[in-house]
């Protein structure tokens, strides 16, 4: 069984209550989501899997405060989500590092953001960047790296102040498969080491898998969460898992609940 259930996790840490989202642009409406409702208790590593357009980064944002929901209630903690807070630490497709800062003032920028002392951190970046292998890389800037190590970046940034929950939207979508590979397994080690509340977006349900304690499948628009699922996989997690036949029939199994969403 996992071991993330962690004996002091808040069971009801990031709770999202009758939450919709309509966009209107120009006259018209699209209902991105219709309906979501679920709690993740703290330390729970959670993915969102869906078909293409069914509302997944619509929902990320309204949990990160980028959004605003059309109706419904996010909080976390029992405070209400109204804009982006100091606990969360966001990753997103692309790395967006800043070009003329070396990978260590990169992974220092929200202490800086925050006008924090960036030498009070400077042994949680340390940490940060050896478990991902760049600490040797940290005098190099974003364009001397790869865009695997580009991403390892982001989430050394994003861990930094200590959030409370990691949001992660596609973050190694736009990587080959053995990067891609490498990063599932550094972002699991990172995971084990932190136990973050985490919710991840992604296309792949090998990687939800992997990563995940539980996978919510949403339908296609307007969307609801129609499956969720806990992955019993204990941790610490390696490749080897994937060969696991548990492993092949859950991704089987959630392949058909996508295409079940997608039809609605
Ligand atoms: N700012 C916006 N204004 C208007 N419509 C939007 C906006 N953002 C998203 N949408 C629409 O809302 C719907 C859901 O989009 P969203 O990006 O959340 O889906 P997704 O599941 O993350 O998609 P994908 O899997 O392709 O990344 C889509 O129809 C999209 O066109």
């Amino acid at each position: 069984m996992t071991a993330t259930a962690a004996t002091t996790a808040v069971a009801d840490f990031l709770t999202l209550n009758g939450i919709s989202k309509i966009y209107r642009t120009n006259g018209s409406e699209v209902h991105a989501v219709e309906h979501a409702a679920f709690t993740i208790p703290s330390g729970q590593f959670v993915s969102i899997l869906g078909p293409s357009g069914c509302g997944k980064s619509t929902l990320l944002s309204m949990i990160g405060g980028l959004e605003t929901p059309t109706t419904g209630q996010i909080a976390i903690g029992g405070d209400p989500v109204r804009e982006p807070r100091d606990d969360m630490g966001y990753v997103f497709q692309d790395a967006t590092l800043l070009p003329w800062f070396s990978v260590l003032n990169n992974v220092l920028f929200p202490v800086r953001l925050r006008k924090g002392k960036t030498s009070a951190y400077h042994d949680r970046a340390r940490e940060l960047l050896e478990m991902v292998g760049l600490w040797e890389f940290r005098d190099k800037r974003p364009d001397q790296l790869s865009g695997g190590m580009r991403q390892r970046v982001a989430i050394c940034r994003a861990l930094i102040t200590d959030p409370d929950i990691l949001l992660m939207d596609e973050p190694f979508s736009a990587l080959d498969a053995i990067s891609r590979d490498e990063m599932n397994v550094a972002l699991a080690s990172i995971w084990d080491r932190f136990h973050k509340t985490a919710v991840f977006v992604t296309h792949s349900i090998r990687e939800a898998v992997f990563l995940s304690d539980r996978i919510l499948v949403m339908s296609r628009r307007p969307s609801a969460i129609c499956y969720d699922v806990t992955v019993p996989f204990a941790r610490p997690r390696d490749a080897h898992v994937e060969t696991d036949p548990e492993f092949v029939r859950m991704v089987s199994d959630l392949r058909d609940k996508i295409e079940e969403g997608y039809k609605g």
